[in-house]
């Protein structure tokens, strides 16, 4: 009998969907028959001679799905006799699903005597609920699809994350988003289409010229290795002159379409604006993927087809892949000053992961949710009952959710101040935690070197200060020899990618997320906008 909470995976192969109920618990496990093995075969509806129904104790898988899906319309050569109704006429993804699902049902009930109705059903609820999510996120149609038929002398409007830091003298400080948009720019391009590139950078009210796409201009010219064209505005007649003075191959910058406070509430009337500049749309914005802009969402409405470029593709295979059939044990380390919208991906994060390390500014949180004093440390009041709840949960569901033991503290929030090392549990008044200390370091790569899977979201100190980077670095630093190891190591978040840039480390990750924000509602298993409006593959 099931007891457990199930945690549901979802793998897409070239041709054939797993769906994996993983119960964290020594329950019994049923690998259940692959759909194309108990759909109608011949009218009938029946479990195919050579899938075994197993069922056996173990820790981990319980029931195992496969089926075949739409972007699968053949079934493997060797089921080719017995599946000629499935390979002839391909079950759209929904049906196959709601077959699949339908089976499981009457499997269970026949099978495993039902022991639980409506247990049954919650998972078939989950079932479906990740599914539809994982789904919908995964099989979008590629920019990849696109050839030179499709795309030769045509307007093709990119929607691109270029909103990259700038210090005062407006030079570049990190320009990861911007080589990261080069693959979908290039690849179309090289088709001889029309590109016509739109970002937002920063958060302006109306048009701040601080916040000018300019001076990224020199950069992405450089590395397209062609003269990109500016536009001052990002709709009207000038824009409209210049789009139609583009040769094949060339680029055009927009300027930054947040100087339009239409974008941000995705005016139908502004996006219909971008949308008559060109006649393809392509997002590759993952960065800005978690926000329904007229440039990320709207604008989709209008332009067929609205594909994904190649930098959004590999952000959803890394993170939705990864983190939906992670290699186990599978930890997350969750740190950085965002307290309030990382507790949310800690909930959500606990059904998935085995372990779960946290640093950064959050943990005072949970110390002080605790009764431990925590001086001047960064604290939000009104989460400590959430700390206290996730505390219990992640004890329930058996996942090690570790703090860290010691910590760097601070006399002031300076890269100056005075600075000693204590127990988590008593930091003095007036001081304030900045970093984690040398015992959790040691702790936290320990329980690292036991992992397959790794994603990171925020640094453990305030690391832009020397004094309290250690933390910080000694994570990066333990990622880095993991990867080494084989391990997937996946980072996101701007300030955590910094972290791994400054420390020379990024080249050695396997995944570097260009999207703090929409990596970690992805994470969620909230749906992006950004991605949900593309065409489906
Ligand atoms: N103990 C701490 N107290 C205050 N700020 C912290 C602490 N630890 C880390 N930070 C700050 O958190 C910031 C990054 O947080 P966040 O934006 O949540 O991360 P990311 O951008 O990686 O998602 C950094 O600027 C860092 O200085
Ligand atoms: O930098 C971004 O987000 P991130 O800091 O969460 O990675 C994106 O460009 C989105 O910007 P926004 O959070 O102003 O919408």
């Amino acid at each position: 009998m099931v007891t457990a909470n199930p945690l549901i995976s979802w793998t897409m192969m070239s041709r054939t969907h797993f769906i994996s109920f993983y119960y964290p618990s020594n329950e019994t496990l049923v690998v259940a028959p692959s759909l194309a093995s108990t759909t109608t075969v011949a009218g009938q509806k029946r479990w195919a001679d050579n899938t075994a129904m197993l069922a056996f104790k173990s820790p981990h898988l319980v029931l195992r799905f496969q089926f075949y899906s739409s972007i699968a319309p053949t079934v493997p050569p060797r089921k080719k006799k017995v599946h000629q109704r499935a390979q002839n006429k391909p079950q759209p993804l929904t049906r196959a699903i709601h077959t699949s699902a339908t089976n499981l049902y009457k499997f269970s009930r026949t099978f495993l005597h039902a022991p639980r109705p409506n247990l049954i059903s919650t998972t078939l609820h989950q079932y479906f609920h990740l599914i539809f999510h994982f789904r919908r996120m995964a099989t979008k149609r590629s920019v990849g699809t696109l050839k030179e038929g499709d795309l030769k002398g045509k307007r093709v409007f990119v929607r691109v994350d270029l909103n990259v830091p700038l210090d005062d003298n407006l030079n570049i400080t990190d320009d990861t988003r911007v080589r990261a948009a080069v693959p979908t720019i290039k690849y179309l391009t090289g088709y001889g289409a029309k590109v016509i590139l739109s970002s937002h950078l920063g958060r302006p009210k109306g048009v701040t010229p601080k916040y000018s796409l300019k001076p990224l201009v020199p950069r992405l010219s450089q590395l397209l290795g062609i003269e990109v064209k500016i536009a001052n505005d990002c709709i009207g007649e000038e824009v409209e002159k210049l789009v139609a003075g583009l040769p094949e191959g060339g680029v055009l910058l927009l300027e930054n379409v947040r100087f339009y406070k239409e974008e941000e509430k995705n005016d139908p009337e502004f996006a219909k604006k971008l949308a008559s500049l060109a006649d393809i749309y392509v997002n590759d914005a993952f960065g800005t993927a978690h926000r329904a802009h007229a440039s990320t969402e709207g604008v989709a409405k209008y332009l067929k087809p609205s594909v994904a470029g190649f930098l959004m593709q590999k952000e959803l295979d890394y993170l939705v892949g990864a983190v939906s059939n992670p290699k186990r044990p599978f930890a997350a380390i969750v740190g950085g000053s965002k307290v309030s919208s990382k507790i949310g991906v800690i909930e959500s994060l606990l059904e998935k992961v085995n372990v779960l390390l946290l640093g950064g500014g959050m943990i005072y949180t949970f110390y002080k949710a605790q009764g431990h004093s925590i001086g001047s440390s960064l604290v939000e009041e009104d989460k400590l009952d959430l700390a206290t709840s996730l505390l219990e949960k992640a004890k329930a569901k058996g996942v090690s959710l570790l703090l860290p033991t010691d910590v760097v503290i601070a006399d002031k929030f300076a890269a100056d101040a005075n600075s000693k090392i204590v127990p988590a549990s008593s930091i003095p008044d007036g001081w304030m935690g900045l970093d984690i200390g040398p015992d959790s370091i040691k702790t936290f790569n320990e329980a690292l070197d036991t992992t397959q899977t790794v994603i990171w979201n925020g640094p453990m100190g305030v690391f832009e200060f020397e004094k309290f980077a250690t933390g910080t670095e000694a994570i990066a630093k333990k990622l880095a020899e993991l990867s080494g190891k084989g391990v997937t190591t996946i980072i996101g978040g701007g300030d955590s990618v910094a972290a791994v840039e400054k420390a020379g480390l990024a080249d050695k990750m396997s995944h570097i997320s260009t999207g703090g924000g929409a990596s970690l509602e992805l994470l969620e298993g909230k749906q992006l906008p950004g991605v949900l409006a593309l065409n489906d593959a």
